[in-house]
């Protein structure tokens, strides 16, 4: 069987003493190489926890996670997370936070080239001039932006990010969604993000995972993006032929059917190895029908 880079196979996670219910179970998907996929779901459905086990931070009660077809059995530079919080050391200026990931990362380089490669990183999120700058004289913006660089400076095969811009303002958010956006598309990063916020998922991501709400949490369904890469701009958005149909098909999954997702699926027809792939929308761009050219008699 051909794996994706990432492999999520039949993940199942139960805190306590094995008698309370799983957070969630049976949780199976993939995410191909240089693809960006959001996973939405309410509070409390897992989607951290989720997270903490692709970081290789927690343990699954059932299942593995496979990438690159090895399972991962603990943290590595492989797969680099970024929190809500920035998690900088603050004893260190911009330069030196992210040389110092750079030299974990190839420990074997000299000064020269970490400060070289570490530059190049620091230059692509904008911060050019804030090197010699300790974490306590930036904004949550450029703190975030240092933890960003820092992430991709050791060229992981995946970006892990835990809703990353909420604790940010609106429009320090746009900003940075829109360098993120740029910067994965030419790096090829391949990313997994958890976010709450719809249209966030909508500029962002090339497929988005619905979580219902747990104890017992599922993936229903897997919804592609069906706006390219290309045509996403935050500012008009809206004005996307296919804009309306994928957002009110999120909004309507977060409202209703995340909640009674199993009477959704009462009649057995859900597999969670074989998810649905949804592409809301499509159907308004599906060419209309070939008109049938009046014969001429004559
Ligand atoms: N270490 C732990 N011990 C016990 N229960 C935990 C632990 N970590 C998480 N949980 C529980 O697991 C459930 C899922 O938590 P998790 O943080 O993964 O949800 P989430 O979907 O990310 O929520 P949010 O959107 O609010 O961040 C919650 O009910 C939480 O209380």
């Amino acid at each position: 069987m051909e794996r994706p880079l990432i492999s999520v196979e039949g993940l199942a996670r139960r805190f306590g003493d094995g008698n309370q219910p799983a957070v969630f179970e049976n949780i199976w998907f993939g995410i191909d190489r240089g693809e960006f996929v959001c996973l939405i779901g309410h509070s409390g459905c897992g989607k951290t926890t989720i997270l903490n086990v692709l970081a290789g931070l927690d343990q699954p009660s059932d299942g593995a996670v496979i990438v690159d077809n090895r399972e991962i059995d603990g943290p590595s530079l492989d797969r680099a997370v970024i929190f809500q919080g920035h998690a900088l050391l603050p004893w260190l200026t911009v330069m030196g936070n992210i040389a110092f990931a750079v030299s974990s990362r190839w420990p074997k380089w000299d000064r020269a080239r970490v400060a070289e490669h570490s530059r190049k990183f620091i230059e692509l999120v904008g911060l050019k001039g804030a090197e010699n700058k300790r974490p306590a004289q930036l904004s949550g913006g450029m703190k975030q932006r240092v933890g960003i660089a820092r992430a991709l400076s050791i060229q992981p095969k995946m970006l892990l990010m835990d809703e990353p811009f909420s604790a940010l303002d609106a429009l320090t958010r746009g900003m940075l969604q829109d360098e993120v956006l740029r910067i994965c598309a030419d790096t090829r990063q391949t990313v997994f993000m958890i976010t709450h916020d719809v249209d966030e998922a909508i500029l962002l991501a090339d497929k988005i995972v619905l979580m219902t709400n747990g104890p017992g949490a599922k993936i229903a369904e897997i919804v592609v993006n069906t706006m390219p890469r290309n045509e996403r701009h935050r500012n008009d958005l809206h004005r996307h032929p296919q804009y309306y149909a994928i957002r009110n098909h999120l909004v309507e999954f977060l409202v209703n059917r995340s909640k009674a997702f199993d009477q959704e699926i009462a009649d057995g027809s859900y597999d969670p190895r074989r998810l649905k792939l949804v592409k809301p929308g499509l159907a308004a761009v599906n060419p209309p029908a070939e008109v049938v050219p009046l014969r001429h008699t004559h």
